[in-house]
């Protein structure tokens, strides 16, 4: 089963996914960007001006790579695989850039899923951690192009059209609270989709 964490800078999802290590220590827990090389060029261009068409592509060779030397081979092996960020990230970041830089794409967030859809294995749950815009960009310290209110503003507008689409993929999670009553309602909210496989 793949359980992915998504939301904005600063929601908490890397403390949350932490946590998890000391409740499935057998599972596997893995990330997007990854330690690649493909995630090294990713990071790079999070830092730099770059066209948003060549960054959606960065993003996805690293996600490319992810699935077939990560994810795909650890849910052959029947194992639990928990994943901070994954392709709602594209399509919700991403999106959000090409609609910012006009790049001549009249639908960004139907082509960026478009794009994966040959290759990308959907995941089966996604818990999405919800903060409104200026407290993410707050808890993040606004270091990189993304962590700005007002892009973040976008990248919301994004995943609540991902959840309005597949409803029953995602456990939304007030991530507004205190960092352990977030942790304990994701921790739940974890728990009841296992009971649910
Ligand atoms: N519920 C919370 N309340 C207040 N601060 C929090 C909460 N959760 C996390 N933080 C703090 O906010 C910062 C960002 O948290 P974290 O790295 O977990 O978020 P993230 O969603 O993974 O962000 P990013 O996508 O930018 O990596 C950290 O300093 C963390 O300690
Ligand atoms: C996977 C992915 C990430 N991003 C953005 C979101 C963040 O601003 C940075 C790095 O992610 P982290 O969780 O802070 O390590 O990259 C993106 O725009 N698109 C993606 O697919």
């Amino acid at each position: 089963m793949l359980i992915t964490f998504e939301g904005l800078d600063g929601s908490g999802k890397t403390t949350a996914w932490e946590a998890l290590h000391d409740v499935y220590p057998d599972a596997t827990f893995t990330r997007e960007p990854t330690d690649s090389w493909y995630g090294d060029a990713v990071r790079r261009s999070i830092g730099d001006e770059a066209d948003p068409l060549a960054e959606l592509f960065l993003f996805t060779a690293d996600h490319a790579d992810h699935l077939s030397r990560v994810v795909r081979p650890a849910l052959a092996e029947g194992e639990l695989v928990f994943s901070d960020r994954y392709v709602d990230s594209r399509y919700a970041y991403q999106a959000a850039s090409l609609a910012d830089a006009d790049a001549g794409i009249d639908r960004p967030l139907e082509y960026v899923r478009g794009v994966h859809q040959a290759f990308t294995r959907a995941p089966d749950a996604t818990v999405y951690l919800d903060v409104d815009p200026e407290t993410a960009a707050g808890r993040a310290g606004a270091t990189n192009k993304f962590e700005r209110a007002s892009f973040l503003a976008d990248v919301r507008s994004n995943y609540e059209r991902l959840i309005d689409a597949e409803p029953g993929r995602f456990v939304r999670v007030d991530a507004s609270r205190s960092p352990e009553r977030v942790l304990e309602s994701v921790e739940r909210a974890v728990a009841g989709l296992l009971d649910g496989r």
